[in-house]
């Protein structure tokens, strides 16, 4: 099993990375007990490829490396990718993604998608050689002191730093960019920032540019006149009017198409909007909060994505982790769905046992907080602590099939199986009607049937 296979934090694999001399910092009241405010700084040299001897320090937890000029480490060389990869260190050691590059990320020569990093390691991306070290001083990573924002808590340092960065985004204007897996709280992130921002009185509004089909979402987006299209039958204000004063959530922008692309970067740069079939420009005051589960640098590389858009959308990036990845707060956040539930507190003290939530605990949950909602949600429906790994099997006990795959292809095919499991127990509990279990899902209608489309599921 590679370092990656396994889960971060409390994980229930006893090996330790720093016994096996990786170098590594833990959060606070985990085995070494270390301040989780700060991270190890490291340095990236750079021996081949264009400007060696080039020495690059860390200033916070990450560094981008590739050819585009905004990276943090640039390697102007044509066999390295514009975004090619990403160096992080976070509580459970350094490591390195490729972020989807031509030529590949090799590391002490061999190859890797993803690798946790030892003090020396040479990187070898197209014909450049980066050596990384860890220095001995520390960069301190700003927490929040507190363990909620909107409906999201957390009590992980990872959290706490996501929280940090939302306050700051939220006293700003600034445009975000929310990455993260499916079900990690993007969409409540959005809505924390706006609520927290001095536009709180100001419209909310969201659009799902994955559910809206392309020849329809620049009308969404930007409006139309009469008669712009076929069908166009009357005079239509987008959202992007429609939030006026307040924050347009652009939910999986890396959905739009490259057309559309273009015109929403001459929005972000000149805050004005033309109606389709109009040739009066609209001056428009709105916050722009994007979401994506893609890494958008890696859309950028395949050039799906324009690096001038990602440039704009990415002023403050913020990147919501996945629940596997912070154990620590399965607790919390199970504690503040069961409440919200409205059960009887008989029903729900089996699920607040500490024997169960350390079941909770040791699960990988790849449909992340959405999934574990809706785990609990069956728990306290068959008024039991359903077993987790007979009821769900291959998908949570990961089977050797998928273990035996790169972790991109197994991570792939493990939410394709819980979203087709997903779909299938609502539509069977709603009797196939798909506007009644979309509402349930708290879906769009539209992105409802694409799923069911995708998973080939009749209603
Ligand atoms: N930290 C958290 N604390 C409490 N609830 C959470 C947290 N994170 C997510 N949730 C809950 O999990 C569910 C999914 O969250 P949300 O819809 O914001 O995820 P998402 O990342 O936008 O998902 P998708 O990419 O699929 O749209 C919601 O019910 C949300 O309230």
């Amino acid at each position: 099993m590679s370092e990656m296979d396994r889960k971060g934090g409390a994980s229930s694999d006893s090996r330790d990375p720093a016994d096996e001399g990786l170098q590594v910092t833990r959060p606070h009241g985990t085995r070494r007990g270390m301040e989780p405010s700060s991270v190890r700084r490291f340095r990236l040299t750079v021996l081949e490829g264009p400007s060696p001897g080039t020495v690059w320090e860390s200033g916070a937890d990450r560094c981008s490396i590739g050819s585009h000029p905004l990276n943090d480490l640039v390697l102007d060389d044509e066999t390295v990718s514009r975004f090619h990869c990403e160096v992080r260190i976070g509580t459970d050691g350094a490591r390195v993604k490729d972020l989807d590059s031509l030529n590949g990320v090799v590391v002490d020569g061999v190859q890797v998608l993803e690798s946790f990093l030892r003090g020396g390691s040479l990187l070898r991306l197209g014909r450049a050689t980066v050596r990384f070290d860890f220095s001995s001083e520390r960069n301190k990573l700003p927490l929040s002191d507190t363990t909620r924002l909107g409906s999201l808590v957390g009590t992980s340092a990872v959290m706490r730093a996501c929280f940090a960065r939302m306050e700051r985004a939220a006293g700003t204007d600034v445009t975000v960019l929310l990455e993260g897996e499916t079900g990690t709280g993007k969409s409540q992130a959005a809505q924390a920032i706006h609520q927290s921002s001095s536009r709180r009185d100001r419209p909310f509004l969201i659009v799902d540019c994955g559910a809206i089909p392309a020849n329809l979402l620049e009308s969404e987006l930007f409006g139309h006149e009469k008669g712009a299209f076929t069908g166009a039958a009357s005079r239509r204000v987008g959202a992007f009017e429609e939030a006026q004063g307040g924050t347009i959530f652009l939910d999986e922008i890396g959905e739009i198409p490259l057309e559309l692309q273009a015109k929403l970067l001459r929005v972000l740069e000149e805050r004005q909007i033309r109606r389709l079939g109009s040739n009066v420009h609209v001056p428009v005051d709105v916050r722009i909060i994007a979401a994506t589960h893609r890494d958008l640098r890696a859309e950028v590389n395949a050039g799906r994505f324009r690096s001038d858009l990602f440039f704009r959308l990415a002023v403050v990036r913020i990147s919501l982790p996945a629940l596997r990845e912070r154990p620590e707060d399965i607790p919390v956040i199970a504690e503040q769905l069961l409440a919200g539930a409205g059960a009887d507190p008989e029903r729900l003290a089996p699920l607040r046992t500490p024997e169960f939530l350390s079941r909770l605990q040791q699960f990988a949950w790849p449909g992340n907080v959405r999934e574990l909602r809706n785990y609990l949600e069956r728990c306290l429906v068959f008024e039991e602590a359903m077993p987790l790994s007979e009821e769900d099997g291959p998908a949570w006990n990961v089977p050797s099939t998928l273990s035996a795959l790169p972790y991109p292809e197994a991570r792939r095919r493990a939410i394709d199986e819980f979203e087709r499991r997903y779909l299938q127990s609502l539509l069977e509990r709603h009797q196939g009607k798909v506007a009644q279990a979309a509402a349930e899902a708290q879906m769009d209608r539209v992105y409802f049937y694409r799923l069911m489309r995708r998973h080939n599921l009749k209603p």
